[in-house]
């Protein structure tokens, strides 16, 4: 996917101010930057949740432009929503079957699927509340494995997890990537920017120069 001179705010004010990269083809680009450098909403463009003043996005070849999963911050989840695993990830399949279509079998082998990949198979029953955090992260990204999207757009899935729970989330999204969805990540943690394949540093709304960890 390219991304052409992106511009894109809020109000008057522009956060991206001429962002132009590549993102890799089925690899997973870590998106890092200090706070407030633009990577939420470099990754709301990329979702369309957030309008492109300026700029263009070309999609791989073949693949269907519109077809995000955006995983959002973990806080942005109410901790009481009294749903299940397997709800929520059910959720993922309304893009393909409408909000109050009944699940068919392939939905519900789509979301068997989705929450093997992501490692919350045993938990389908609880309730997303009585769960960790890691627990959950992996929870949310089954629910974006469910769309079947060409891009996945994980935002920070990590914070505030521990190591154990950090590493088990960078093997999950290798495993994705791997099956040939594209994956941007962002993140705060050096450790999974440097095992990701490829980087995209953010600094005050622009590529960084030089494009390297700092
Ligand atoms: N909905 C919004 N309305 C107005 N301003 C916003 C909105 N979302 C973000 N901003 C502002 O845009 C700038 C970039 O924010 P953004 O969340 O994209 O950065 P970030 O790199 O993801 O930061 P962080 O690492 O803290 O998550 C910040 O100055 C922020 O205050």
């Amino acid at each position: 996917m390219l991304l052409d001179d992106l511009y894109a705010g809020y109000g008057r004010t522009d956060v991206l101010k001429g962002v132009s990269a590549e993102v890799p083809e089925g690899a997973v680009t870590a998106l890092v930057g200090p706070n407030g450098a633009g990577k939420s909403t470099l990754l709301g463009v990329l979702a369309g949740t957030v309008p492109l003043r300026r700029g263009k996005v070309t999609p791989d070849r073949g693949a269907r432009a519109a077809r995000p999963a955006f995983v959002v911050q973990r806080s942005a989840v109410p901790d009481t929503l009294p749903l299940t695993v397997r709800a929520a990830v059910a959720m993922g399949r309304w893009a393909h079957r409408g909000l109050w279509r009944p699940l068919t079998r392939h939905d519900r082998a789509v979301v068997a699927r989705c929450m093997e990949r992501a490692g919350v198979a045993d938990l389908a029953d609880r309730g997303l509340g009585g769960l960790s955090g890691g627990q959950r992260q992996r929870a949310l990204i089954a629910q974006g494995l469910a769309q079947e999207a060409d891009l996945l757009l994980l935002d920070e899935p990590s914070a505030g997890l521990d190591q154990e729970a950090r590493e088990r989330i960078s093997r999950t999204v290798a495993d994705i990537a791997a099956e040939g969805v594209t994956v941007v990540h962002a993140t705060h943690f050096a450790e999974e920017a440097r095992g990701a394949d490829h980087l995209l540093t953010l600094d005050q709304g622009r590529v960084a120069v030089p494009n390297t960890l700092a």
